[in-house]
């Protein structure tokens, strides 16, 4: 409706992630979380189907914690005072990143585990 270009509605969506990363204390661990497994990823080395897990797994807490920042915006917007659905609705969305987090880190103990083993002993 008020992106009339291609870059425009680009440039929206990475203002959008942007505004996570400057106001979302998670999408921030998020953030330093991806370097250090970018990092691991480079140093122990990874195969191509790991890597491609690896980017999904990733991907999927990002996309979570984006929807969730989203959902808590328009509920601010919704009410500012307690309301028993938003509890519901915040604690829900909190939870597919939960979710998520938790696959996330199964995903990087699985894949990065038995290579340090191998390098540590
Ligand atoms: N309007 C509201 N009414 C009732 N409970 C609320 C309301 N707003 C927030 N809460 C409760 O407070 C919690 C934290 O909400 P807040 O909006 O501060 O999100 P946050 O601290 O950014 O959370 P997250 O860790 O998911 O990013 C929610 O999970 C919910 O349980």
């Amino acid at each position: 409706m008020f992106n009339r270009t291609l870059k425009e509605s680009f440039q929206a969506a990475l203002a959008g992630i942007i505004h996570c990363l400057r106001t979302q204390r998670n999408m921030r661990i998020h953030f330093i979380a991806t370097l250090l497994v970018i990092v691991l990823a480079a140093k122990l080395g990874v195969s191509k189907t790991e890597g491609l897990l690896l980017l999904l797994t990733i991907a999927m807490v990002w996309v979570c914690e984006i929807f969730n920042t989203a959902l808590e915006i328009a509920i601010d917007m919704y009410t500012s005072t307690f309301h028993p659905l938003a509890r519901i609705a915040k604690n829900v969305a909190a939870g597919a990143v939960l979710v998520a987090a938790m696959a996330a880190v199964i995903m990087g103990i699985a894949i990065f585990y038995p290579k340090l083993k191998v390098l540590l002993f």
